[in-house]
């Protein structure tokens, strides 16, 4: 896959292609669909397959302050897309200037004139240009005026069923919806909507120095990127996988019990995202890793003493063994 940052790299001789345009942050089922839709098409034609997005989040340039939370990185999006058969990864800094170009000028200058656009893929509810005047039917109609098709999806949707039996109404997968899952602990729905866990990520970094001497529990403290969606205060089970220092290839994928939140019982101020990784004694310090929240086990709590908060993270290593035990 090719990863381009604007459209200066787009090479001579580029032919026709097949578009599909979106922030695509989660790279949720619903968005799994569309991509795959874009990807199929591309083979019918025999041209390349190209997802559009954009970075910083359009949000943030719109509406200074409004940046969402960010549910993958820009790095994972890519490797995610590749994995869906994407030929070209391009990123399309989002400028202001970007942000006030009319939809019809961003049609035909990106779409017709620099990509050559032969079907534009783009779900339901795509809007696009200033003040996102441009919906599907505008696309629909520039695409008759320039000669490219527009091709599209339903939504997808949760189930329509409870786990009991119960009928629930169906909630459209949608970044927004995943963003308010994860902020809620339920990172069960989160994955459901997903198609795989949400993964948090980041480098290890050195904090109060008391896991391992005074508790016993030694963690691994992540500074992640600005924005990454923190899952709400509490302990998680989760898959950490660490890539060693200087190295671009996943290293081993481990249990870990996994805490969010301030420490209460030590009175602390900042929160921290920190990972005992089971049955390991390893240096991670610099480390790249990846948390993959497989289930929330209970809130964060101020114990009033540490061998209370040792007990009850003993039980926790317990739940976690179980619960990973039981998943691949
Ligand atoms: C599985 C697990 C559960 C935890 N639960 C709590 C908790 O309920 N309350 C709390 O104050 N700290 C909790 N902690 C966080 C510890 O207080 C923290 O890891 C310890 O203070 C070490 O911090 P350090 O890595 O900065 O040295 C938990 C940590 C782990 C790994
Ligand atoms: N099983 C383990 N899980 C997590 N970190 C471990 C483990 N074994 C050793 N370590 C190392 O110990 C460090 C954490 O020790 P800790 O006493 O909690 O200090 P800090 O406050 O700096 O996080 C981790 O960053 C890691 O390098």
């Amino acid at each position: 896959m090719q990863r381009w940052r604007g459209l200066e790299q787009l090479p001579g001789g580029w032919g026709r292609c097949v578009v599909t345009i979106g922030v695509f942050d989660g790279i949720h089922q619903g968005h799994q669909q569309l991509i795959t839709h874009a990807v199929r098409a591309a083979r019918e034609r025999g041209v390349p397959c190209v997802l559009m997005t954009f970075d910083p989040h359009p949000a943030e340039v719109v509406r200074p302050g409004s940046h969402p939370a960010q549910l993958t990185t820009l790095q994972r999006r890519a490797e995610l897309a590749e994995g869906l058969g994407v030929d070209v990864f391009c990123v399309l800094p989002f400028t202001a200037e970007l942000s006030r170009m009319p939809a019809a000028e961003f049609v035909h200058e990106l779409l017709v004139e620099r990509l050559h656009a032969a079907v534009v893929v783009v779900g339901e509810n795509f809007t696009f240009g200033h003040r996102a005047a441009g919906d599907i039917a505008v696309l629909a109609e520039l695409g008759d005026r320039f000669g490219f098709e527009v091709a599209s999806d339903r939504l997808v949707s949760g189930p329509t069923e409870r786990a009991d039996g119960a009928a629930e109404a169906p909630v459209t997968f949608s970044s927004t919806y995943i963003r308010s899952c994860i902020d809620a602990g339920d990172v069960v729905a989160a994955a459901s909507a997903l198609g795989r866990y949400h993964r948090l990520e980041g480098i290890v970094v050195r904090g109060a120095g008391r896991g391992g001497s005074e508790l016993g529990f030694p963690t691994a403290n992540l500074s992640s990127p600005a924005y990454s969606a923190v899952p709400a205060d509490g302990v998680y089970a989760c898959w950490f996988t660490h890539r060693r220092r200087g190295s671009p290839e996943p290293g081993e994928t481990l249990p870990a019990a996994v805490s969010v939140g301030s420490n209460p019982t030590f009175s602390g101020t900042e929160r921290t995202v920190e990972a005992f990784v089971l049955d390991v004694d390893a240096d991670f310090y610099g480390e790249h890793v990846a948390l993959d929240f497989v289930r929330r086990l209970r809130g964060m709590e101020r114990y009033d003493s540490v061998d209370a908060l040792i007990e009850q993270m003993n039980q926790d290593v317990v739940r976690t063994r179980e619960i990973l035990s039981a998943r691949g």
